[in-house]
């Protein structure tokens, strides 16, 4: 660990500390001297304009930008692929779920370009466990460390979610389904934005979490379980919840009357007495490293 600025940081961060300044970067063109000129960039918007599409940034290469395959992929699961599911495709307009005659709308600036001015890539680190379990906690401290490297993260938190977007939503499975649906969507956007999103909620059933990872390109749900026994959970009992759920006032408590299912193969498992939330969150950093989705 090192403390800088009174915030104590662990290894992983400590080289890039030592090299760098803390500031968080300018937004702007300013910002990339190396990449390309304002005015070369209204030049290629302009031959955009002409031939109506983004191949004129991606085929001339702008910056070593090439198209990739995860892009593809991405762009089948936001829009065509859906499209191509409802088995329904009416000319450029489209039939999904409910709604009717609708038409996915192209961008010149697309994913590949997002990434290379947050020289990041962006994906869904899903944190699951019981209430207790430490994932809000995990999430925080990998958001810091992400912070001041410079690399963009945005945390959705199950708790916080269901203040706004999801306070519709009850316990109930269907609720908890729908919770986890909604989130799972919403991540993928943060992900296709370039942000490296991560998810901190109980997501207690194996379903809804798959059907999460299912959603994205292969590699781009990172799911992290929180392998911490309930009756740690209990102990700590953070919020007086499983009190008040040992005593009936709370029905259908994760882990008390309620299911938790076990990830059966997720890509990591933080195990209890696994160290600090921060040393913990290292170890997602390390995986995090190791699969490249801190460059571009
Ligand atoms: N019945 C019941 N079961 C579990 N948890 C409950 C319940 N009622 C309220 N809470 C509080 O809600 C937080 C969990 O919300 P989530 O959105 O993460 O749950 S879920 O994924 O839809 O199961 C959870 O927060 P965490 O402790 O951070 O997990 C609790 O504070
Ligand atoms: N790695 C850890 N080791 C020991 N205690 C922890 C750890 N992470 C969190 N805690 C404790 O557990 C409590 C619940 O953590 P929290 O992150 O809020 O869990 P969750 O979001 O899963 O409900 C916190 O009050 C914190 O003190």
């Amino acid at each position: 660990m090192v403390a800088i600025g009174g915030i104590s940081l662990p290894r992983f961060v400590a080289p890039s500390l030592h090299r760098q300044s803390f500031s968080p970067p300018a937004i702007g063109f300013a910002r990339f001297p190396n990449r390309i000129s304002y005015r070369s960039t209204v030049a290629l918007l302009d031959e955009v304009e002409k031939t109506g599409s983004r191949a004129a940034i991606v085929n001339r290469k702008v910056d070593g930008l090439v198209k990739s395959d995860c892009e593809t992929d991405f762009d089948a699961t936001l829009g065509n692929g859906h499209a191509r599911n409802s088995g329904k495709i009416l000319g450029v307009l489209s039939t999904v779920g409910n709604s009717t005659n609708i038409k996915w709308h192209e961008c010149s600036v697309g994913k590949i370009e997002r990434q290379s001015l947050l020289e990041q890539k962006g994906c869904v680190i899903w944190i699951t466990g019981l209430s207790g379990s430490g994932k809000s906690c995990v999430a925080c401290a990998l958001n810091q460390i992400l912070y001041k490297m410079g690399k963009l993260a945005y945390i959705l938190d199950g708790d916080n979610v269901r203040h706004g977007l999801n306070r519709d939503l009850g316990f109930k499975a269907e609720d908890r389904a729908e919770n986890i649906k909604r989130i799972g969507e919403v991540a993928k956007l943060f992900a296709h934005a370039g942000v490296i999103c991560i998810a901190s909620l109980i997501s207690p059933y194996r379903r809804d979490r798959d059907a999460c990872r299912a959603i994205l390109p292969d590699g781009y749900f990172i799911e992290v379980f929180m392998d911490v026994p309930l009756e740690v959970c209990e102990a700590r009992d953070a919020k007086g919840l499983y009190k008040l759920a040992r005593a009936g006032k709370i029905k259908g408590f994760t882990g008390i009357d309620d299911p938790y299912e076990v990830p059966l193969n997720c890509e990591i498992v933080l195990k209890n007495n696994g160290g600090s939330p921060c040393e913990m969150a290292e170890k997602v950093m390390s995986y995090l490293e190791q699969k490249g989705f801190l460059q571009a």
